[in-house]
């Protein structure tokens, strides 16, 4: 069996996307009802995926806004990034792009939340060209949803792996630990 990897992967996005509810859906199998901005929480999380292990250091970053200043700490030893917004809010997606843009990601993977899916305002299309046209990763994901917020999670994985040379591994089980 190889030695587990270790990835630090950092979940960034516009203010009150999910990007905390992905988080723990993800780690804890639970769905978070409240919401409690974030200053910044570090999860830890040990997957497998296609029989590799991997190591997850999972950074629940703050919200950021247009007036924020994105810390230099989210650019450094990051392995990949999540990008969250809702699709309830043009201004969260508007945003990602800012984001996006700012920075050098090594990998991402783009996701949205359905934040109250009847007042949704973003096509999955729209999603979809935006994310091709950054050579990113698309997903449309629930918080609410155990199985779709893992998918993002070993999306990113394989979006990692891609990056670091290694050959796409075969659509196989994710196995949570
Ligand atoms: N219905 C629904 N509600 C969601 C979903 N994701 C998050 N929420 C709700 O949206 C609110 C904000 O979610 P958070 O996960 O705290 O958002 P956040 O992006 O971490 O917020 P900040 O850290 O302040 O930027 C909470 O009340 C969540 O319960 C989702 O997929 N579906």
């Amino acid at each position: 069996m190889p030695q587990p990897k270790y990835r630090k992967i950092a979940v960034l996005g516009y203010r009150s996307v999910g990007k905390s509810s992905l988080t723990i859906q993800f780690v804890e199998g639970q769905f978070v009802d409240s919401y409690d901005p974030t200053i910044e929480n570090t999860f830890n999380k040990m997957v497998s995926v296609n029989g590799q292990d991997f190591n997850l250091q999972l950074v629940d970053t703050a919200g950021q806004d247009e007036y924020s200043i994105f810390p230099q700490s989210h650019s450094m030893d990051i392995h990949g990034y999540v990008l969250v917004y809702s699709v309830t809010s043009m201004k969260s997606q508007q945003f990602s792009h800012q984001t996006l843009l700012e920075k050098s990601a090594r990998s991402v993977c783009v996701t949205y939340s359905f934040h109250l899916i009847f007042h949704r305002v973003i096509k999955p299309e729209e999603g979809k060209k935006l994310a091709d046209s950054w050579g990113a990763a698309f997903m449309e994901s629930s918080a609410k949803e155990n199985e779709t917020a893992v998918e993002v999670f070993k999306r990113i994985i394989l979006e990692m792996e891609k990056a670091d040379g290694n050959a796409a591994p075969e659509e196989k089980k994710c196995a949570v630990m």
